[in-house]
């Protein structure tokens, strides 16, 4: 069992790799940010609820989000372990995590951060909102709400993992190939 949480400010990749990280150490993808979108599209009670904040660049409530998590955990008995993206992105939301994973008698393994300037990413996120369809990428208001957002409650925890000796950096610059590359020497070296 190996359980990764793939870290990092919006637009610095995660959903990017994790699609390859998946795919190569067979690994049962969780993205919050997906789960959240496919809800309101569907107009869920879960969705309706998520959709006031995510509207507005704040975070969606921890007891909804962890509840949420921990349903998605449970569907999926028997994997070799999950990716998370997007999730922990608060203290509460981490805590929440250790204590779950360890009554499962797992835990994380690491946590991975992809780390790339504001700048950079603000570009990525307006270029992405130009065809991904999601309102919260084409704001630039609203864009800059989610790293205020991510700089008070989800940035404290590079210390948290860090002092548990399960943080990595990795350069979130480059081709979409050679990130993949990094992450993956960083994932080989954990066995
Ligand atoms: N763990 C979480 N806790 C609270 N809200 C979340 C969480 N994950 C996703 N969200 C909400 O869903 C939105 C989109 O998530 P995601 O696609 O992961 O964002 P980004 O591209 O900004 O990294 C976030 O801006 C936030 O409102």
């Amino acid at each position: 069992m190996i359980n990764i949480v793939l870290f990092g400010k919006p637009g610095a990749g995660k959903g990017t790799q994790a699609e390859f990280l998946r795919t190569k150490y067979n690994l049962t993808h969780i993205s919050t940010g997906d789960i959240f979108r496919f809800n309101i599209k569907n107009e869920t009670p879960l969705g309706k609820e998520a959709k006031s904040f995510i509207d507005k660049g704040e975070l969606v409530p921890d007891a909804l989000t962890i509840k949420m998590l921990q349903d998605e955990v449970e569907k999926h008995p028997g994997t070799a372990g999950f990716l998370f993206d997007g999730f922990p992105r608060t203290v509460a939301q981490a805590d929440e995590l250790d204590a779950f994973i360890i009554s499962k008698g797992w835990q994380i393994t690491a946590t991975i951060g992809l780390e790339a300037d504001d700048d950079v990413l603000v570009a990525r996120l307006l270029e992405r909102g130009k065809t991904s369809g999601r309102a919260d990428d084409q704001d630039e208001a609203l864009i800059r709400n989610r790293y205020q957002e991510y700089n008070e409650k989800t940035a404290p925890l590079i210390e948290y993992y860090k002092k548990q000796g399960k943080y990595y950096s990795v350069d979130g610059i480059g081709s979409i190939a050679d990130i993949t590359e990094r992450l993956s020497l960083v994932i080989d070296k954990l066995n």
